[in-house]
């Protein structure tokens, strides 16, 4: 799934525009729009649908797809939000027999709306409502009428930067020509419901963002072959942990073991690797090559802080966590990943936390050029920059529930095991990432990370067998 900007879409209509009439794209998507309705309503004739009708293109759509609508038998309404109204779709829609309410009527009926049509604005939407349009979203989310977002859910802003403000809530999103960033990133994610994208033959330039599926992870996960044995597979080194924190080395050693390390060997402090050692008899304490090594999680305050810059100077592909992150030299590459959360990454930055998370794009794109390495930031919606390219990856989403202590260090080790196996750096920290959402997604709950860890084994494999 291709993520863009408002701008490349409205470059793409301005191509079709030279071509064809105006109306013929408004037409196609208000035709992928009603039959996105149709399909979720019990019966079209007779059932009753709300249009919330801004000044726009956007209200536009909606009222084309209301005569549609009207057509097939249901009860169709509007009520306009603003002072304008596309004069062409409302007149169609009054001759069709759409009737205006008035925002009372609006309200008083919510419970009997089977659909009520957010079309107050599209991706010319600026950040929040006005209080009416505001209040309303606000009783339609508290009812649980069903919402269908016209495009996009109104009052979310179509890209960053985001900021916190009134808007709709859908359950369905229909979305015309390709997806907006609002529509794969948090926090407009979780306002779409779910997306429907209706082709209206917009041609797009480079996307900005690339969302991963499940499909995409299993395609690029890497699979042992009948020759493969313990080292083809990847050795795998860990400096993690401390005194202090010994349990980010025994997470970390979970999240590479259970990820399918040919060979893990814990480097770390003596009693840690004891620690490690009790928990996975399978890890390895003696020194010796590695094709891959994770260090930062659990260092706490280390003394000597030389070794990340002696370790990016050699060649051995990196994973770069937590406390090791304090330490990077000027010159990185790119074959060495950084997995910042939010915090971590404005530290990098020298910015405060919430320049990161209100625009997280343009931060983990400058991270990566900054540094010259590949940059994985953690969060809610999981953003993997690698310096030099400009499509930005987006790991599968997963539910929050793995926002908790520990996590990281799972994902850093999993990390391990993926840039041990060969896999590409920018590839292996969409596969760690996305592995571990989906095995949250698939034990919801308030799940310890050593815990889902051990599920990691079954849910590889369930994906890896998994029909495409
Ligand atoms: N450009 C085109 O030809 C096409 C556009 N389409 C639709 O048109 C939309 C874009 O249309 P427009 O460029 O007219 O812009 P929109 O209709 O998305 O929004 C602009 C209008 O809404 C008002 N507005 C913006 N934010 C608001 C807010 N938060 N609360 C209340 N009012 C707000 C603005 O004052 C302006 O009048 C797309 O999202 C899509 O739905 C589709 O018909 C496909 C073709």
């Amino acid at each position: 799934m291709d993520g863009y900007l408002v701008e490349q879409i409205r470059a793409a209509e301005a191509h079709v525009f030279e071509l064809l009439d105006p109306d013929v794209l408004m037409q196609r998507a208000a035709a992928g729009l009603a039959a996105a309705i149709l399909r979720r309503l019990d019966g079209a004739y007779g059932s009753r649908v709300l249009l919330v009708v801004g000044s726009g293109n956007n209200g536009g759509d909606a009222l084309w797809a209301g005569v549609r609508l009207a057509r097939r038998g249901v009860v169709v309404r509007a009520w306009r939000t603003g002072a304008k109204v596309h004069q062409a779709g409302w007149d169609a829609f009054l001759a069709a027999g759409g009737r205006e309410v008035g925002r009372d009527q609006a309200l008083a009926d919510l419970q009997g709306w089977d659909v009520v049509v957010d079309a107050v604005a599209g991706i010319g939407s600026r950040p929040g409502l006005d209080q009416p349009v505001a209040d309303f979203a606000e009783s339609c989310r508290a009812s649980g009428v069903r919402v269908v977002a016209v495009d996009l859910p109104s009052g979310v802003a179509p890209e960053p930067p985001f900021v916190e403000a009134p808007h709709f809530t859908a359950a369905l999103t229909v979305t015309f020509g390709g997806y907006k960033l609002c529509q794969l990133t948090e926090p407009g994610r979780s306002a779409c419901g779910e997306i429907e994208l209706i082709d209206i033959g917009l041609d797009l330039s480079e996307p900005e963002v690339y969302q991963w599926q499940p499909a995409d992870v299993a395609a690029a996960w890497p699979v042992p072959s009948s020759d493969s044995d313990k080292y083809s597979r990847g050795v795998v080194g860990l400096d993690t942990g401390s005194p202090d924190y010994p349990g980010a080395a025994l997470l970390s050693a979970a999240g590479a073991v259970y990820s399918g390390a040919g060979m893990v060997r814990h480097l770390g402090p003596l009693p840690v690797i004891n620690r490690v050692l009790d928990a996975f008899p399978n890890v390895v304490a003696a020194q010796g090559r590695v094709q891959a090594l994770v260090i930062g999680s659990g260092w706490g305050q280390r003394k000597d802080t030389k070794t990340v810059a002696k370790l990016m100077a050699a060649g051995v592909p990196l994973v770069i966590d937590a406390d090791a992150l304090r330490q990077l030299p000027g010159a990185g590459r790119p074959t060495a990943l950084l997995t910042p959360h939010a915090g971590e990454l404005a530290f990098l930055l020298g910015v405060e936390r919430s320049a990161v998370t209100t625009d997280p794009l343009a931060a983990v794109r400058q991270a990566a050029e900054r540094t010259g390495c590949t940059v994985l930031l953690k969060g809610a919606t999981q953003y993997v920059a690698a310096p030099g390219v400009h499509t930005v990856q987006l790991a599968v989403p997963g539910p929050s529930w793995t926002a908790q202590a520990g996590s990281g260090d799972v994902l850093a080790g999993i990390a391990g095991t993926l840039l041990g196996a060969g896999v590409r750096t920018a590839t292996a920290a969409v596969l760690a990432a996305s592995i571990q959402a989906l095995a949250a997604r698939a034990t919801p709950g308030p799940v310890p990370p050593q815990q889902l860890a051990g599920t990691l084994p079954t849910v590889i494999s369930a994906l890896l067998d998994a029909e495409p």
